[in-house]
């Protein structure tokens, strides 16, 4: 048993999580580069948390230009052992409107221009990603946001498109037919490097548009994105700090296997393993590289 740890991290709109106690900053480096921002450090009630807001203060970094590597491995130095990722998203379905929660639990990858995976040449590993979502953190949310009154949906697909424009009208209506739920920029590879670092992962989507599809709405502009956000911003504050309140002292197993996630992943022999890349794997794969 180890002890839990909720890492938060932000997005468009969620700079910073007001409300931690014992607040304390580091700039935590990390082997792939350095992540977004410093790391916040701090408790809300018993349970110790950790935040960074994924584009940096101020928005200075696009999707594509985010090291979701560092921004992982650094939450992993940091002890992170459940992981929220907050994200604003467009909708593919009509019920699903602005401002509601979705607490996704597939994704699907679109992305093209973004490092994917700790390992690789001289470590060679493949994690699950079959259920992407720990379904343990997946009911604590749903139950934070029940208790909080703020309208959350459970199950969607995510998909994941490289941006950063917005999409074309073919492919909103393509992703639509395809029976995608909602669309955003950055869960991936967030969720799949997070699978790989063995920590328990959710996306709480939060609806701020209908992308460019609906007959009734125009299409998607950053000033629609921003309005909604600023309405959605304090509700997923209070989720945020009601899941905190009521966190277990202890990680649990994720029925997914995100904490034993590499239990059976690694193909490379020990003797063929590149000492170069197992030292950048210090935090990432500790547990089972025995560092
Ligand atoms: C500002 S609209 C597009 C932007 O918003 C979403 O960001 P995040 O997932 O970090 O909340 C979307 O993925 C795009 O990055
Ligand atoms: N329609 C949309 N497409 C991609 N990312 C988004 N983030 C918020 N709305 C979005």
């Amino acid at each position: 048993m180890s002890r839990a740890v909720l890492g938060i991290i932000g997005g468009s709109g969620v700079y910073d999580l007001p409300g931690l106690a014992d607040l304390r900053e580091e700039a935590v480096g990390t082997p792939w580069g350095d992540p977004s921002d410093v790391l916040r450090f701090g408790r809300i009630g018993e349970t110790s948390i950790v935040f960074l807001p994924r584009h940096g203060r101020g928005h200075r970094l696009s999707p594509s230009d985010i090291n979701y590597r560092a921004n992982i491995d650094a939450m992993k130095r940091a002890g992170v052992t459940d992981l929220v990722s907050l994200s604003a998203c467009g909708s593919f379905k009509p019920d699903l409107q602005p401002g509601l929660f979705v607490l996704v639990d597939q994704f699907v990858d679109r992305t093209h221009r973004r490092e994917s995976s700790f390992f690789g040449a001289g470590c060679v590993a493949h994690v699950s990603m079959a259920h992407p979502v720990g379904p343990g953190l997946v009911a604590r949310l749903a139950a934070a946001a029940e208790k909080e009154s703020v309208a959350c949906r459970r199950g969607g697909t995510y998909v994941c498109m490289e941006g950063p424009q917005f999409s074309s009208y073919a492919e909103s209506n393509t992703y639509r037919h395809l029976g995608y739920d909602v669309i955003g920029m950055t869960a991936m590879p967030e969720a799949k490097l997070a699978r790989e670092a063995e920590i328990t992962y959710a996306t709480l989507a939060m609806v701020t548009d209908f992308d460019c599809w609906h007959p009734e709405h125009d299409a998607v502009d950053v000033a629609d994105v921003i309005k909604v956000m600023h309405r959605n911003t304090e509700k997923a504050r209070r989720v945020v700090a009601r899941l905190a309140a009521d966190f277990p002292r202890e990680r649990e197993d994720c029925p997914a296997g995100s904490h034993k996630a590499l239990d059976t992943a690694i193909m490379t022999a020990p003797s063929a393993r590149d000492p170069a890349l197992l030292a950048k794997l210090d935090a990432v794969a500790g547990r089972v590289l025995g560092h």
